[in-house]
């Protein structure tokens, strides 16, 4: 059995003062009104399994207000054994992270799976992902590489700075403080070390577009769906392109190729839908998406991810809810949240856990399932 997340302690984590939250393996479905700490609980999740929120880049953000830390501790069942794990984060002071009491250091491998357990978010705002930006489109692909590959994070992070120092050095060419003599080191580092994001991105995209089609198809209809990867370069013309922009990138200040000016395209039935996608369309197809990321897991680790949905049900019709219902009782772990408890139905709820939260308390409701 795949991995799951037994129990969640909460410390001055948004507003949440301390609380604790048990959950059962298959569906788990968390109740409340507006602004009571739904969110906020998925959120936590996350924030324990990869030692950030998928929310926000700042962390001072999920400490409570007037507190000084935030702490949150979690059970997660993995490989038959349970351990205990842990994130505790003072503003001004280093994470601390922490597995079975043990501090480990690198937040990238503790992202890519040492808690145990690696999770697939969605949130409302997740919409971004089809209707936004290239840079939301390349956060999300970058994402599910780095949860598998430390390595892969760890290379994105360095190739951003590499791309960052390239463009000083461009602006201080082009305002006559520095020489050209250092530039082609400097393309040398960002080629090194954006073909292994190439690389990454190639390898995943043609798996990734599959199970997106399948998924689409499976939430929205029969037309086929597809994902394709746009370069700004090909791998092969990647050192050429990079010393050939050299006056332009000069004059701009900026670097004008390489993996942090790519793209890919969503389609349904040939058609673009980040530009001409329905609002439906484009929900349907950032769940899809969001499905996708989920098998795309599964098949490289072998493990379910835990699937954790943020008022994923207020947008579907009763057909669509009926299957996503159905789709989250035979992952491992879902946990989704809802205001209200009808999206499911009787039978729904009778074998899943509810969880009701209230102003920032918990309510657990006592299991209907037999045994
Ligand atoms: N750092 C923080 N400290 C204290 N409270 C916070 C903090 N950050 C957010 N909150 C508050 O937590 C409350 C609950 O937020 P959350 O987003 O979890 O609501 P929700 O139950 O998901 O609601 P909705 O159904 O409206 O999405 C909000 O009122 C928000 O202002």
């Amino acid at each position: 059995m795949s991995s799951y997340i037994r129990a969640i302690r909460l410390v001055n984590f948004r507003n949440y003062r301390d609380a604790a939250v048990s959950l059962a393996p298959g569906l788990n479905v968390v109740v409340g009104d507006n602004a009571q700490g739904k969110t906020n609980l998925l959120e936590s999740l996350a924030f324990t399994a990869t030692g950030s929120s998928p929310r926000t880049p700042n962390d001072s953000e999920v400490v409570r207000w007037g507190a000084e830390f935030a702490r949150t501790e979690m059970r997660v069942v993995a490989g038959g054994r349970e351990r205990a794990v842990a994130v505790g984060y003072a503003p001004g002071q280093k994470k601390r992270l922490s597995v079975d009491g043990v501090r480990r250091d690198s937040l990238a491998r503790y992202a890519a799976g040492e808690a145990g357990v690696r999770v697939v978010n969605f949130f409302p705002d997740d919409i971004r992902v089809v209707k936004g930006a290239p840079a939301d489109r390349r956060e999300f692909l970058d994402g599910i590489l780095s949860s598998l590959r430390p390595a892969y994070a760890r290379a994105a992070a360095d190739y951003a700075r590499a791309v960052q120092h390239r463009n000083q050095l461009l602006r201080r060419i082009r305002d006559g403080i520095s020489s050209r003599r250092t530039l082609s080191t400097w393309d040398r580092r960002v080629v090194e070390l954006g073909l292994q994001l190439l690389r990454g991105r190639e390898a995943a995209i043609g798996p990734l577009g599959e199970m997106f089609s399948d998924a689409l198809r499976a939430l929205y209809g029969s037309q086929k769906a597809g994902m394709r990867y746009s370069h700004s370069v090909t791998p092969e013309a990647y050192a050429e392109a990079l010393r050939e922009a050299h006056e332009s990138d000069i004059e701009r200040g900026r670097t004008s190729v390489g993996p942090h000016r790519d793209d890919f395209t969503l389609l349904l039935g040939g058609v673009d839908l980040t530009t001409y996608g329905s609002q439906g369309q484009q929900r349907l197809a950032t769940l899809a998406l969001k499905f996708a990321a989920r098998e795309y897991v599964r098949e490289v680790t072998g493990e379910d991810p835990v699937l954790l949905m943020d008022d994923v049900m207020s947008e579907l019709d009763e057909r669509r809810r009926e299957y996503v219902a159905g789709y989250f009782m035979e992952s491992s772990q879902a946990v989704v949240t809802t205001t209200n408890r009808e999206y499911f139905s009787p039978q729904v709820l009778k074998r899943a856990r509810v969880v009701r939260v209230a102003g920032g308390s918990v309510i657990q409701e006592p299991d209907q399932k037999a045994g």
